[in-house]
C-alpha cells in the first residue's frame, strides 16, 4: 500500500492535469503496478518489486518528484525523457540509492543538481541534457561505474566535473557556463562535448588557459609521460628492493623462477608439450614471496622467444614511456637492450584475480596460440598489481588508424574486409579453444587490434576480462557477469569494430553511442547514410557493405541470446570476402 501510495502520488504531480492520462494506464490505488501492468512500470519477476518506470514522450507537464518514486521501491531505471515536466532534482535523491539509469531529457527541470546525487554509488548512466538547470555539478567522482555523463543544453556552471575519463563512454557538457580549463580526457571526447561553453580553455577547444591554469601543451604531456614511466618503474624498483632486503631476513617461501625456454619451444610440437607447465625453479633473480599463502610473486617466462631469460629486474631498469592509461591500467613502452627490443608492459591494479586462476590462464592463452591473436609473453603477478608483457607492435592500432590523425588516410573496402575477416577467424578460433575455459577476451575493441611491422592485425590483450564489457543495451548487462555473457559480449564488442569499420565513426562522439546511432539510421531506412563516404566514392559494393552491416546488427542485437557465435560469424564475413575476391578479379 505504501508503495503504490508513493507512486500514485508520484504520478498525480508528474500528470498533474494532464488531460492524457488515461484509465487505461494504471497507476491508481484500486490496481496494482506489477500485476496489473501500469504504464512504463517493470517489476521484478521474482521479488514483485517495481524496478524500472520508464515514461517517456508523454507529454508530461506536471512536477517532477524524485524522492516519491524512489521511496516507493528499489528502483533501477527511471526515464521521463522529452515531456515537459517541471520542478527540480530534490535532495531526496537519496532515496534513489540502487539507481542505476536516470534519464531526464528534454524537460524543463531548474534548479541545482542536489548534492544527495553523490549518494547513487549504483549510478552508471545519467542524462539530464536539455533542461534548465543550473548552478555547479556536486562532485561526483565517487561513483566509479558511471559510463554517460549528458548534460548539454543547460545553465550548469563552475568547473568541469571532476569524472573518471577513462571510464566514461558517454559525456557532453556543451552550451552550458561551464568555465576553467578542460581536464585531459584521454582523447576519448572531442570538442563537441565542451563546445558552447564560453569559459573554458584548452588545447581542445582551441582558446589557451591563461598561465596559472594552463595545461601541459603536446611536448610537455610527453616528457611527463615519460617521466611518469620512469617514475612507475622506479617505485616497482623500490618494491623490487625492499623485497629483497626482507627475503634476506626471512627464511625462503615460494620462490618461483624465470623460466629459461629453449627446451620449451623445441619441445612445442611433442606430444608432451600441450600439458608442459611452467617449471617452478629458484633462481637468482626470483622475488621472495612476501605475502603470506601468495603462490606466484615473480616473473613468468612463456613460451615466446623473443625474450627467453628475461627477468624482472630487466623490466625495471630498462626505460619506459606511459603510452596510455586504459579501463584496465596503464600500458607502458618498455625498451630493452638499448632498444633491440620493444615491449608493451600492461599493469593492472585492482584486478581481484588469485595467482593460480592468473597463471591458469596464461598458460591456456600460451597453449591456444593463433598467429592473430598476441599471447602474453610473460606476467607477473603480486597481491597489489599484475603486469603482463607483450611484444610492443610498431604500427599502432585500428582505433588510430580508423580515427586517429591518420584519419585522413585511404583504407579501402579489400584491406577493411580482410581486417574483418582476420579478426574474426581469430576470435572464433579462440573461442572454440578457450570456451570450455570460460576465457572470452573480456574488452574487445579496436584500441586492442593492433597492426605488426607487415600491417597484419592482431588481437591484444585476450582473456584479461579484468571489467565486464559494457553495450548499451540493458539486457546485456544482466548476463554479462557469467562467462557465456562474456562471450557473447565479445560478438557485441566485435559488431561494433565492424561497425566502425563501415562508418568510420568512433564508438563514442559528441555523446552519441555508434550501435544506437547506427540502429536508429537503419530503422529510419537510411540505411546508405551509415557508410563511410569514402567507401562509396571509391565504388565498394553497396550490397556486400549492407551484407556486412547486416552481420554487425545481428552481432549487436539487443538481446545476448539471439547473437550468432563467432563461428558462424567468421563464416558469414568469409563467404562476404570470397564474394569480393571473385568479383575484384573478374575481367
Ligand atoms: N602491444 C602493444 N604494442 C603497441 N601498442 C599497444 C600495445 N598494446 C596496447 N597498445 C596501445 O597502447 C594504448 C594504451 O593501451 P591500453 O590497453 O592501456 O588502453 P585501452 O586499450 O584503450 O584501454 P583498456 O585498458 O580498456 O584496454 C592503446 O592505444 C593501444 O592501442
Amino acid at each position: 500500500e505504501q508503495v503504490k501510495r508513493s507512486l500514485v502520488g508520484f504520478m498525480d504531480r508528474l500528470a498533474a492535469g494532464n488531460v492524457q492520462r488515461d484509465k487505461s494506464w494504471g497507476w491508481n490505488m484500486t490496481s496494482d503496478p506489477c500485476k496489473d501492468k501500469w504504464l512504463g512500470v517493470s517489476c521484478d519477476s521474482q521479488s514483485k518489486s517495481v524496478k524500472k518506470v520508464v515514461l517517456e514522450r508523454l507529454n508530461l507537464t506536471g512536477v517532477l518528484d524524485i524522492g516519491s518514486a524512489c521511496r516507493a521501491s528499489s528502483l533501477s531505471v527511471l526515464s521521463l525523457n522529452e515531456n515537459n515536466v517541471v520542478g527540480s532534482i530534490s535532495e531526496e535523491m537519496g532515496y534513489c540509492r540502487h539507481l542505476t539509469h536516470l534519464y531526464l531529457s528534454g524537460n524543463q527541470i531548474s534548479g541545482y543538481l542536489p548534492e544527495s546525487l553523490k549518494q547513487l554509488g549504483d549510478l552508471k548512466r545519467f542524462d539530464v541534457s536539455d533542461n534548465n538547470l543550473s548552478g555547479k555539478v556536486p562532485d561526483i567522482s565517487g561513483i566509479s561505474g558511471l559510463i554517460t555523463f549528458l548534460a548539454q543544453n543547460n545553465e550548469l556552471s563552475g568547473e568541469v566535473p571532476n569524472l573518471d575519463f577513462s571510464n566514461l563512454q558517454q559525456f557532453n557538457i556543451s552550451n552550458n557556463n561551464f568555465s576553467g580549463p578542460i581536464p585531459d580526457v584521454k582523447g576519448r571526447f572531442s570538442a563537441d562535448s565542451f563546445s558552447g561553453n564560453p569559459g573554458l580553455c584548452g588545447e581542445l577547444v582551441s582558446r589557451p588557459c591563461p598561465p596559472s591554469t594552463r595545461k601541459s601543451g603536446d611536448s610537455s604531456a610527453k616528457h611527463f609521460a615519460m617521466y611518469s614511466g620512469y617514475a612507475a618503474v622506479g617505485l616497482i624498483a623500490m618494491l623490487f628492493i625492499a623485497f629483497k632486503l626482507v627475503s634476506k631476513m626471512k627464511p625462503k617461501q615460494d620462490t618461483i623462477a624465470v623460466e629459461a625456454n629453449t627446451s620449451r619451444l623445441s619441445n612445442k610440437t611433442s606430444s608432451t608439450s600441450n600439458e608442459s607447465k611452467i617449471t617452478e625453479n629458484k633462481s637468482e633473480y626470483s622475488i621472495s614471496s612476501v605475502e603470506s599463502g601468495a603462490a606466484l610473486s615473480s616473473l613468468i617466462v612463456l613460451t615466446s622467444s623473443t625474450v627467453q631469460g628475461l627477468r624482472f629486474e630487466d623490466l625495471l631498469r630498462a626505460p619506459a614511456e606511459l603510452l596510455g592509461k586504459g579501463k584496465h591500467g596503464s600500458l607502458y613502452k618498455v625498451m630493452l637492450d638499448n632498444g633491440a627490443t620493444t615491449l608493451a608492459v600492461k599493469r593492472i591494479r585492482e584486478w581481484n584475480i588469485t595467482s593460480e586462476e592468473l597463471k591458469r590462464r596464461m598458460q591456456r592463452l600460451d597453449q591456444a596460440r593463433h598467429p592473430n591473436v598476441l599471447a602474453p609473453v610473460a606476467f607477473y603477478c603480486s597481491r597489489q598489481e599484475k603486469l603482463l608483457v607483450y611484444e610492443y607492435q610498431p604500427n599502432g592500432s585500428l582505433f588510430r588508424l580508423l580515427h586517429g590523425s591518420e584519419s585522413g588516410q585511404a583504407f579501402e573496402w579489400e584491406s577493411r574486409l580482410n581486417v574483418a575477416a582476420i579478426v574474426a577467424e581469430a576470435l572464433a578460433f579462440m573461442h572454440g579453444e578457450l570456451g570450455e575455459d570460460g576465457i572470452a577476451h573480456g574488452n574487445l575493441k579496436s584500441t586492442n587490434i593492433l597492426f605488426n611491422q607487415n600491417m597484419d592485425p592482431g588481437i591484444s590483450e585476450y582473456g584479461l576480462m579484468v571489467f565486464q564489457h559494457q553495450s548499451f543495451d540493458l539486457q546485456s548487462d544482466n548476463i554479462s557477469n557469467n562467462a557465456y555473457g562474456s562471450f557473447k559480449a565479445d560478438i557485441y564488442g566485435f559488431g561494433v569494430i565492424l561497425l566502425e569499420l563501415l562508418t568510420r565513426k568512433p564508438v563514442q562522439a559528441n555523446g552519441i553511442d555508434l550501435a544506437r546511432w547506427v540502429h536508429s539510421v537503419v530503422t529510419e531506412e537510411w540505411t546508405v547514410e551509415v557508410f563511410d563516404k569514402a567507401l562509396i566514392s571509391q565504388g565498394a559494393s553497396e550490397e556486400r557493405m549492407l551484407n556486412l552491416l547486416q552481420i554487425a546488427l545481428k552481432c549487436i542485437n539487443l538481446n545476448p541470446y539471439e547473437r550468432p557465435n563467432m563461428n558462424q560469424v567468421a563464416l558469414m564475413i568469409n563467404t562476404l570476402k570470397d564474394e569480393e575476391d571473385r568479383s575484384s578479379s573478374d575481367p
